[in-house]
C-alpha cells in the first residue's frame, strides 16, 4: 500500500493545541514542556524509545489521567479553542470526542452487534432500530470488517474472531460514538503482518474524517501511513514535522541516533 497524500497544515486550523504541557506521576516528570498542534484529517505518529512519554501524551488528550493518583498536569491543552481542563468541560462528554484503540485487541466478550451498538445506545445517539442497524453496518464497513461478519453479527462473540479481526472490531467500536479524534496506542503491535496491512489501509481511509494519533514502534509503519511524526525522548518532544523531514533530516542527535537504530 502506498500513501502519498500529505496534509497541508497551513490551510487548516488545528483541532487541538497543546502548549507547555508538563505531567508528573508523583516525582516522575513524564512530560516536559511538550507543545504541538493536531490538525483535522491527519495521521500523526508518536515515536521514540520505551518510556519516553508517548502513551502519557496520548492519555492526556482525552483526560484518561483524571483518576490516576499522584498525577499533576501544568500547561495548556485546547480543543477547538477551549481548555480541556476547564471546569465547564464535562469529562464524559469530552471523552466521547475520542475513540481509543489499545495495543491488545480488547473486544467485549459479547456479540459483534453488542460491541458496536453499546456506545451509541448508552449515549442515545440513534433514534430507531433501523438507524442503529445502519450505523453498526457503517462502522463495521469503515473498519473493513463488514463482509467478514455480516452473517454472524448476533451469533459470534468479539473474542471468537482472529486477532486482526478483533482489532478491526475494536476500531469499529471506537468509531461507533462518532469521535473526532482517534487515539491508538500501538494498534498493530500484537498482530501479524497481513492483519497489520489491513489496519494500515483502513486508517488511511479514516483520516479523511478524523484526526488520528498513532503510537508505533515501527518506523516503517510511520513512514507508510503517517503525515507527520513526533519524536519523544525522556519526556520531551524533540522533533515534529512531516515524515520525510523527521526521518531523513532530523536535527536532534537523539532522533538521529534513534532512527539509525542506535537507541531505543
Ligand atoms: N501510571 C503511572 N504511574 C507512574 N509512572 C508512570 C505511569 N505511567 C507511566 N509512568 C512513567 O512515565 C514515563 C513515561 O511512560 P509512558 O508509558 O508514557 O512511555 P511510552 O513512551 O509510552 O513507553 P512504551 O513505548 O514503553 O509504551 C515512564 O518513566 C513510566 O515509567
Amino acid at each position: 500500500m502506498q500513501h502519498s497524500a500529505t496534509v497541508s497544515n497551513s490551510n487548516n486550523a488545528p483541532i487541538m493545541e497543546i502548549a507547555g504541557l508538563n505531567l508528573w506521576y508523583e516525582d516522575t516528570h513524564a512530560l516536559k514542556d511538550v507543545s504541538f498542534d493536531l490538525y483535522p484529517s491527519e495521521i500523526l505518529a508518536f515515536v521514540g524509545p520505551s518510556g519516553c512519554g508517548k502513551s502519557t501524551a496520548l492519555k492526556v488528550l482525552n483526560r484518561m489521567h483524571d483518576h490516576t493518583p499522584g498525577v499533576r498536569i501544568t500547561g495548556s491543552v485546547q480543543m477547538q479553542g477551549t481548555d480541556i481542563h476547564d471546569p465547564d468541560i464535562d469529562p464524559p462528554l469530552h471523552r466521547r470526542r475520542f475513540g481509543w484503540v489499545a495495543q491488545k485487541p480488547n473486544p467485549f466478550p459479547t456479540t459483534i452487534w453488542h460491541n458496536v451498538s453499546y456506545g451509541p445506545r448508552i449515549h442515545g445517539l440513534m433514534q430507531t432500530k433501523a438507524d442503529m442497524a445502519a450505523h453498526v453496518e457503517d462502522c463495521l464497513r469503515r473498519a473493513h470488517l463488514w463482509d467478514e461478519v455480516k452473517d454472524i453479527l448476533h451469533k459470534a462473540k468479539g473474542n471468537d474472531l482472529s486477532g486482526g479481526q478483533q482489532q478491526r472490531l475494536c476500531i469499529a467500536r471506537a468509531l461507533s460514538t462518532q469521535p473526532e479524534v482517534l487515539l491508538m496506542d500501538e494498534p498493530t503491535g500484537s498482530i501479524d503482518p497481513i492483519a497489520t496491512a489491513k489496519i494500515e489501509e483502513l486508517l488511511t481511509g479514516l483520516r479523511v474524517d478524523h484526526s488520528i494519533i498513532i503510537i508505533t514502534h515501527s518506523m516503517m509503519e510511520a513512514r507508510r501511513i503517517a503525515d507527520r511524526v513526533a519524536f519523544f525522548h525522556l519526556g520531551a518532544l524533540k522533533e515534529i514535522g512531516p515524515v520525510t523531514q523527521i526521518f531523513d533530516h532530523a536535527t536532534s542527535p537523539e532522533a538521529r541516533r534513534f532512527f539509525a537504530g542506535e537507541s531505543g
